[in-house]
This record gives C-alpha cells, structure tokens and sequence, in this order.
C-alpha cells in the first residue's frame, strides 16, 4: 500500500504583484504517479520549485516521510531524496554527458576521482532512461545534444542521485517522440514497484490517463480538483483547468487572418530537391505551396530540426538545391527573412527569445515599421500592438511590459509564436510550435496555423506529436535517419502507418 511520502500544506508564494501559489495543499505518496496540471501560469512549476527547494514558500510548510521538510536549497532537497527534472533543462553544456549524469556525486577515494566506477555507475543510470546501452554516448559534450537527449539524460542525472525517492518531471516529454515516450512510461512503472513518487506535469491528457494514478489541478494558484485517474475523463480534467470556459466557437486569431478568397493557384513557395546537409539530413526533397500546411514526422535525432534549420539558412546546404519563392543560391537567415520566410526555433531560449526584454520587445521586433515615424517606435503602439497578440494567445501575465523571464514556460512559447506571426511572414517554419502549451491554447495555435494556410500562407511544421500533425496537415511526410520519405495527402496516414514509417519499419529504408 502506498505511504504519504511528501505532505505539503497551505503553500503561498508571490512574485511582486503576481500571487502564484494561494494556499496550495499536495500529498504525493510512494509508489504513485502523481499529475499535476492546470493551464499555462496556473502555477505547476512555481509548486515543483518549492518542493525541490529551489524556491521558499512565503508561507506553508511540508513534511517528508513525516518530518519537516524545509529544504534550503536544491542540495539539500537532493540530499533528502527529492529531485527535479526541469522543464527548462539545465545541463552543463561544456561537460560531457558521463560528467553531467554524475554531477556532484562522483565517486571518489582519498580525494581521487574513481573515474571507471563513474563510468559505470553514469552507463547504468542512462541505460535506465533509454533502454539501451550506448544509445547516448557517455563522452559527448551537453551542449551537442539535441533537447530530446538533453532531457533523457536530465532524468538519468536525476536517477543517479542515491537515495532518490520523489522525482518530480516537469513536462518531460515535451521534447520526447513518441518511441521514448513509452521507453519512459516503462520506466515509471518501474519506479512505481520500487516504490519512488513521481509528480509529473504534462499538458498532453492522454499521457496523464495512461501513465498517473491520481491528479491535483491547479487554477490560478488553487487546487481546482484532485482525486484518482480511473474515476475521472479527459472532459471533466479539461473543465476543471479551464473553470468551464471552453474554446468553442471561432476564435480571435481565426477572425483576426483575412481568408484569401480563391486561393486556388497554388503556387510553390518551397522546392527541396535531393539537398543534404553536412550531416543531416542526407536527403530531402519537398514543396510546399501557398494555402497549404506540411508536416514532417520522425523519431528524435531522425533529422527534422536540421531539415528545418538548413531551409532557414542557419545550416549549411552541402548538396541538392532549396528554393524560396523561386529564388535558388545560398541563404542566410537574414536573406529568408527577407524572402518572407518565419523560423519557430525548437530551443526557445537559446535561438527564440530575449528573456531580459519585455513581452511587447519580443512580440514585435522583427517588425517595427508602422509603430511611430520613420526611424521612431511609439511606446503606445508598440504595445497595442503586442497586445492584439498577447489577447489572440492568451498570455497570462499581468502587463505587456513584463520581462519575458517572469512569465512560466507555457507562455514564453506563445510569445515566440506571436512574434514570427507579428512578422508576417508567407513561409512559416515551425518546430515543435505547441510544445509546452496548454491544451486549450494549443487548440486555439492549431486552428491559427490552419487560418494562416487559409489565408495563403505556407506552413512546414515539426512535430513529435502526430495526432497534432493528423488533425493540423494536409500532407505529411516522415523523416527516418536523415532521410525524408514520400509526402502523401495526411488522409492516406494514420497514426501506426507514421510510426511505422518513423521507425524504419515501412519500406521508408
Ligand atoms: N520568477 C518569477 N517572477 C515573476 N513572476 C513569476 C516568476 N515565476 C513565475 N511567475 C508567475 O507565476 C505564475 C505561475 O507560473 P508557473 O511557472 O508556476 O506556471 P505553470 O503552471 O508552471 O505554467 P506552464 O504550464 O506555462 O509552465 C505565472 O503568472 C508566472 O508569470
């Protein structure tokens, strides 16, 4: 039977005016997969840093194994056994993955490093994570490893810990595909029968009803609901994070684009033929056309980021040819911007967003023309201007003004995307554009990205997710090892077929 494991009671915490947490209670019981949810800011990760002591609570307390628990910082939570896996990874990019997985455990005698037991004990803890040895390569620096394997081995440095016994993942298949998705699920349960407590954060509610044992929503800092997974529906989940409201009816960003009447030319505004890059992809061929949306599926590592990369001009092109609105010869990302090409990088922080800059900096930078005379931004219209976006996606802050930093992960994405719609763009280059977003949101971002190929826009979209990509395309293609099989109409696709083609397992070799 499963024991109260951590306790938490009454947590308040404010960050100036914004009050995150407003007296939250959260028992997590070993032996229990326990999904925390709730919409963009409602508070999930201001709750997962107090109980992994990165943060203290202004008021509340905790209890672990039935003593205080009042960590002074993440040091001290880990020494007691809790560990976080952040949303927002938060490897050492300039040390090996071996180095990263064994961070501040190294084994060591009379002041000497054992460097094989640290190799054996870092091979044994990723083994766990990805089921196979040698998957990621122990010697590899962070910093080249795509966000997918970054947060693998995240979890792997998290497991490494000894005496770990709550493990708290804070969107943890954000970056996965869906292969390491269930690699992960495997491992949770084996957490479960060694009776570790997981809190898991996600905003995909499939993944909450397979994987948890029970659920505690937050809304706007309070618990909504809680209770068990097998007594609830993926409705009633919805209903208690939105309050009831719903997004039905036609949304503020569908009403916003004009539909091109007659978009019936459909011009190539993307042509691909056989191009490879330096490494990835080896080979690639597609069009994309004015009102149309592509989407490319494929396991993690398979090649999508760099297709994507290497259309925008940030990678190089070593063969074949990429065309933009028929205009050949090599780019750079400033050249396709100004070839009307929008780039939504996976890695938002590091490619995506100044996070010192406010909301209303971000939103509309890459287009500032008509915001004051020439040479000149009006502070006013800057900001009604970023605020037509901020309203279309639902942002939860409490000022255009605001620093991109303060606001919770969620909302940074939809900042990102509002900035590369805010650009104007008639090539939309999307990676992974809802990763992170809560699931009325990411509705709400599916049918703008329909809007916009209504409106005659062209869109190539990444995800890892391939209902999205179902319900979002009208063609897709797979990417397997670097080579970007056929693209057929979304209609002659179904999930298994993508998966299957996705791992080799259909003639896609
Ligand atoms: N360091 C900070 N400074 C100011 N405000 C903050 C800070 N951290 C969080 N907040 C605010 O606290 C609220 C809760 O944010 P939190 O990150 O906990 O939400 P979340 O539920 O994890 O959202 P998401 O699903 O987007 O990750 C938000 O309004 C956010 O803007």
């Amino acid at each position: 039977m499963s024991v109260s494991s951590l306790v938490a009671r009454g947590l308040q915490k404010t960050f100036g005016a914004t009050r995150a947490l407003r007296g939250v209670d959260l028992e997590v019981r070993s032996g229990e997969i326990h999904a925390l949810m709730g919409e963009n800011g409602a508070g999930k990760s201001t709750l997962m840093s107090i109980l992994s002591g990165a943060a203290t609570p202004d008021t509340g307390s905790m209890e672990l194994g039935g003593v205080p628990y009042r960590p002074s910082g993440p040091r001290e939570a880990r020494q007691a056994g809790v560990l976080l896996v952040h949303q927002e990874l938060s490897l050492c990019g300039h040390m090996t993955v071996g180095e990263n997985v064994m961070l501040g455990i190294e084994p060591a005698r009379y002041g000497f490093l054992r460097r094989s037991e640290m190799r054996e004990k870092a091979e044994a803890a990723l083994k766990a994570v990805t089921g196979k040895e040698g998957t990621i390569s122990l010697d590899v620096r962070a910093a080249d490893l795509s966000p997918a394997d970054r947060q693998l081995v995240e979890i792997a440095r998290a497991l490494a810990v000894p005496g770990c016994r709550i493990l708290l993942l804070d969107e943890p298949t954000s970056s996965l595909a869906a292969g390491d998705v269930d690699r992960l699920f495997v491992l949770l349960r084996e957490l479960k029968q060694r009776s570790l407590a997981v809190v898991y954060i996600s905003h995909f509610l499939e993944e909450i009803l397979r994987v948890c044992d029970v659920y505690t929503v937050l809304r706007d800092g309070q618990v909504a609901e809680k209770g068990t997974i097998a007594e609830t529906t993926a409705k009633k989940l919805v209903l208690a994070m939105s309050g009831g409201a719903t997004n039905a009816g036609t949304s503020p960003i569908e009403e916003a684009v004009r539909t091109e009447e007659g978009v019936t030319e459909k011009a190539p505004v993307l042509v691909v033929e056989n191009a490879s890059g330096v490494k990835k992809p080896s080979s690639a061929s597609l069009t994309v056309h004015r009102g149309e949306v592509v989407g490319i599926a494929g396991l993690l590592g398979a090649g999508r980021t760099e297709l994507l990369r290497m259309i925008f001009g940030l990678d190089p092109v070593a063969r074949g040819s990429i065309r933009v609105a028929s205009q050949g010869g090599s780019a750079s990302p400033a050249k396709r911007i100004a070839q009307g090409v929008g780039f939504l990088s996976e890695d938002r922080k590091g490619e995506g967003l100044l996070l010192s800059m406010s909301i209303a900096d971000n939103l509309t930078m890459s287009r500032l023309s008509g915001m004051g005379p020439p040479g000149f931004v009006k502070d006013g219209q800057q900001r009604n201007s970023a605020k037509k976006w901020t309203d279309m996606l639902a942002v939860k802050m409490r000022d255009v003004g605001q620093q991109v930093r303060d606001l919770s992960g969620g909302n940074q994405q939809k900042v990102a995307l509002g900035r590369l719609l805010h650009q104007e763009a008639d090539l939309f280059l999307l990676d992974e554009p809802t990763r992170g977003v809560d699931i009325n949101s990411k509705t709400q971002i599916e049918r703008h990205i329909r809007a916009l190929a209504a409106s005659g826009k062209a869109v190539l979209v990444v995800s890892s997710h391939l209902p999205d990509l179902l319900s979002i395309c009208d063609r897709i293609g797979v990417m397997y090892r670097g080579r970007l099989g056929e693209i057929r109409p979304a209609s002659a696709w179904t999930e298994h077929a993508l998966l299957a083609a996705a791992t080799g397992a259909e003639g896609n070799t």
